[in-house]
């Protein structure tokens, strides 16, 4: 099972750049979540900072109890044996092959032998679908074969906690979804607790338990999906929607003479180009495939929220209620689907998706 992950008072600087300031927020134990937000707002240096590989000036990082900023660094090297990270762009080395990049943390970490070591390879090579491409180089496949390589690296420690970076960037639609459906039914099986970075929409909508968004160097929030996806924050709203007229700018931040031309500008009906989609519609999270065991996170992110609700806002309550009502009945199809025969134990597991309340392969 997945571990705790808890971050309070978090601020990270860089010389007199601060990137961030007072992030708190608890990753629940098993369950996945988002972290969004614009370029540039220190994503990326947040997940760095969870492992250890930069040092916050304040705050702490509890990892299954132990305080990752404070210490020492043989504790340290311990306690990253818990995690499984997918970087950007895979991390991959160059000059090995697929198998040589996926064994090498066995390698560092272990004295397995081996045989052994194939064996832990080739079966996650077999999970993220490269069986067959181990012996190529990374220069030599395509880009969404070197994430799910990197994918592959991640997991061979059974990571407790994965962590990662853009799993859609430079993937097509398609392929994100591959991915996407891939962490969903990783973390179904080994119930590992999962922080996903990402820019993607359609991600951040379907995939997480929980969303967070950095902006203008804090964190705006941090909570059950439905809390960011029904927000009337104007930050998070032109985010989800990809406008040019709101808070976010090319630059982090706009001045105020640009907003008031946007302003302006929208007032004479001239569009910034986002989608009209209307993200208080919740869209049900991508299920495991057919044949995978149930996420167990669900029942304890499920007990979890019904203790916050009170404390939510009337429209997020109104999204968790009708959420959770529509997962059960999609559970209950997919449920009676695997129990009726209709998909043998051997079929392929094509991704199955959950689009606006039905389940389709893509
Ligand atoms: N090691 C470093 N030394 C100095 N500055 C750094 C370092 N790493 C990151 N930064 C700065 O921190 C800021 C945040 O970078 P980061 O890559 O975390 O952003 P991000 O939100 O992940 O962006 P994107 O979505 O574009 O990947 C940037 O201004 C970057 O230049």
């Amino acid at each position: 099972m997945g571990v705790e992950v808890s971050v309070s008072g978090l601020t990270k600087s860089f010389g007199s750049q601060n990137i961030w300031r007072d992030v708190s927020l608890t990753l629940p134990t098993g369950e996945v979540s988002a972290l969004l937000g614009p370029s540039g707002t220190g994503k990326s240096v947040f997940l760095k900072t969870l492992i250890g590989l930069l040092h916050p000036e304040q705050g702490s990082v509890i990892v299954d109890g132990t305080d990752i900023t404070q210490c020492s660094a043989k504790e340290l090297y311990e306690i990253r044996k818990l995690f499984g990270v997918l970087f950007q762009d895979g991390a991959l080395f160059g000059s090995m092959s697929l198998f040589d990049n996926i064994a090498f943390p066995l390698r560092e970490h272990t004295k397995k032998k081996e045989d052994e070591v194939r064996d832990i390879v080739m079966e996650k090579i077999d999970l993220v679908g490269l069986t067959g491409a181990e012996d190529k180089l990374p220069g030599e496949i395509s880009g969404g074969m070197r994430k799910r390589a990197g994918l592959a690296r991640a997991l061979v420690l059974d990571p407790q906690i994965i962590l990662c970076d853009e799993p859609d960037s430079g993937l097509d639609p398609v392929r994100t979804a591959y991915i996407s459906q891939l962490l969903i039914d990783i973390n179904a099986q080994i119930d590992a607790t999962v922080l996903v970075v990402t820019h993607n929409i359609n991600i951040a909508r379907t995939i997480p338990d929980n969303i967070g968004m950095l902006f203008r160097k804090e964190l705006v929030m941090f909570g059950p999906r439905e809390v960011l996806l029904t927000s009337e924050q104007p930050v998070v709203k032109q985010f989800l929607s990809g406008d040019r007229f709101g808070p976010i700018g090319m630059s982090e931040e706009k001045d105020s003479a640009v907003a008031a031309q946007e302003e302006a500008m929208a007032a004479a009906g001239i569009s910034g180009g986002g989608t009209k989609d209307d993200f208080t519609e919740i869209i049900p999270q991508v299920q495991p495939n057919p044949g995978m065991p149930e996420r167990k996170a669900i029942a304890r992110h499920r007990q979890r929220v019904l203790e916050l609700l009170p404390t939510l806002p009337p429209d997020a309550q109104e999204a968790v209620r009708r959420g959770m009502a529509e997962e059960d009945e999609i559970r209950a199809e997919n449920r009676a689907r695997d129990h009726s025969g209709l998909v043998p134990d051997d079929a392929p597991t094509a991704p199955l998706r959950v689009v606006g309340g039905r389940t389709q392969s893509v």
